[in-house]
């Protein structure tokens, strides 16, 4: 049965089709996998089993009559951030304790609709403040990939006996893996440490700063961001409005494209939402890029980038300009500014966001003795760390006085930052490729980025300037580092123009190959 957690949705999708293997079939497959794996690795908050077989089961009904949707049958896991009809939505804080909403979300609402099957929650960044899965009320998320080591033996040449018996010699090699555990990424760790360990087919996320791309590229997986207004809002804990994005995390980038096609909608419960059709992006994948106009950002080239990472994007650009695409270098000047102006927005709109939390509409309340007290003391045990110091930042960032210098300030930086990316693409660039992340995954409880708040922050480099233009980008497997941890490349593209990163995405995976954890869980 475990093989069966092993298809990816495409494959799955024909078998069911084809009444090979039936939804329940799978469905507990992959409920088997989460009992024994979830321990060690934490990505599921809450295991919705009963469910699932619901799901399971009515769907097996739909696919012996020859319907269904484009997902029917396909087991899938959610972020806790998306809102889910009377199941835990607890954002992974202890705030929300208890809370189970009276709604479901659009996106997870378009899954069902298409008959995906839930599986459960999983676990993130508190609010998806975080890019390691640390900050979780729950503990933090272990990713499936661990160091390797390889040991190279020289065998030495043997004699023996009068016969003269003489063994080859040469060299032996033997790979062992590393105990330390790793971070998943975030705030998405939950998703893509499920995906990667075949927990679940493919799962939701959302990215604020890089939360769907930075643990796709930790994972080995496939992460996309949409366009801001693709998928709606509407029903997802909100952390910055004007930043937030759905998308999924999937195993390749077919899956990816079936997941988002079932994801995005046009919805008047969210003004923000794009009033566009949705494309069939599945048919983007295989298109030849001949011809296509790559831009290279000079700016991405950051201090201190490991070798590595500089190699990895060399040979991005090397599989590309072997598939016929042009490779132009560009300028997109404003890139330093990107990381500490959202470092302003971002808490900014969380401060706002997060002031709901009070101990009377939702979750945990803490007595205190009188209603101001009661506050402070809710918010006070309800909030982590991290969710503090933005509410903090975001508070002084908008306050009299302040509010000129940063806030506004930082708002320009956006706009300009933005115009950036319309030069380049009215210069003719029809999509961008820069690193995924500026390293592999780190281990949980590292001591640099426990000490400084800021080293944590610079996982977002190269994903934050995508969310603050409101641009597309996906995230794509394409290699492994020395120690065999995943790698991954980003692909920028126009507005609603995620046919071309699916397009290009998968030139990348063709020439690169997908990538699997060894097993150890
Ligand atoms: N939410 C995100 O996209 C993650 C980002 N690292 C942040 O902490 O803001």
């Amino acid at each position: 049965m475990s093989d069966l957690t092993h298809l990816t949705i495409s494959q799955a999708r024909a078998k069911l089709r084809a009444r090979e293997i039936t939804a329940t079939e799978i469905t507990e497959a992959y409920l088997q996998a989460i009992e024994r794996a979830n321990p060690a690795l934490n990505a599921y908050v809450v295991v919705t089993d009963d469910k699932a077989r619901d799901m399971a089961r009515a769907s097996d009904a739909k696919l012996a009559k020859g319907e269904g949707g484009s997902l029917e049958g396909i087991p899938l896991g959610v972020k806790d951030l998306f809102g889910t009809e009377g199941i835990h939505t607890q954002a992974c804080s202890h705030v929300l304790d208890g809370f189970k909403p009276h709604y479901e979300s659009t996106v997870t609402a378009n899954l069902w609709a298409d008959g995906a099957v839930m599986l459960g929650k999983l676990n993130m960044d508190e609010f998806a403040m975080g890019s390691s899965n640390e900050s979780s009320y729950y503990g933090p998320v272990v990713n499936p990939w661990r160091r390797s080591r390889v040991d190279t033996m020289v065998m030495p040449t043997t004699h023996q006996g009068d016969g003269g018996f003489v063994s080859a010699g040469g060299t032996r090699t033997a790979r062992t893996l590393d105990n330390a555990q790793l971070v998943p990424g975030g705030s998405s760790g939950g998703s893509a440490s499920a995906v990667s360990a075949f927990l679940c087919a493919g799962a939701t996320a959302t990215d604020t700063g890089g939360s769907i791309r930075q643990p796709a590229a930790f994972t080995g997986t496939v992460g996309i961001k949409p366009t801001y207004g693709r998928c709606s809002r509407w029903g997802i804990v909100a952390f910055a409005s004007s930043l937030d994005q759905a998308g999924p995390i999937a195993r390749d980038v077919r899956d990816a494209a079936i997941l988002l096609k079932s994801m995005a909608s046009v919805d008047p419960k969210d003004t923000t939402s794009v009033d566009r059709p949705v494309p069939d992006y599945e048919a983007a994948i295989g298109k030849p890029i001949k011809g296509m106009k790559v831009g290279i950002p000079r700016e991405y080239r950051v201090d201190g980038m490991p070798d590595e990472i500089e190699a990895l994007w060399q040979k991005g650009i090397a599989w590309l300009k072997d598939a016929g695409a042009e490779i132009v270098d560009i300028s997109l000047p404003h890139t330093r500014y990107a990381l500490p102006a959202y470092y302003i927005v971002a808490p900014a709109e969380a401060s706002s966001n997060l002031a709901r939390y009070d101990g009377v509409r939702y979750g945990l309340r803490v007595p205190g003795k009188d209603i101001v007290d009661m506050y402070e003391k809710t918010r006070a045990a309800g909030f982590g760390r991290e969710v503090k110091r933005r509410i903090m930042i975001g508070t002084y960032v908008l306050s009299a006085g302040y509010y000129d210098a940063y806030y506004l300030q930082a708002q320009k930086v956006r706009n300009l930052i933005k115009r950036d990316f319309e030069n380049a693409f009215t210069a003719g660039v029809d999509v961008i490729l820069t690193p995924a992340t500026p390293s592999a995954a780190f281990g949980i409880a590292d001591e640099d980025m426990a000490a400084d708040p800021v080293k944590m922050y610079l996982n977002d480099i190269f994903t934050v300037t995508v969310n603050m233009a409101g641009l597309p980008g996906i995230a794509v497997p394409a290699g492994l580092d020395a120690k065999g941890l995943p790698l991954g490349l980003q692909l920028i593209g126009r507005p609603f123009d995620e046919e071309t990163l699916f397009q290009t995405a998968h030139v990348i995976e063709q020439a690169a190959g997908t990538f699997q954890p060894e097993k150890w869980w």
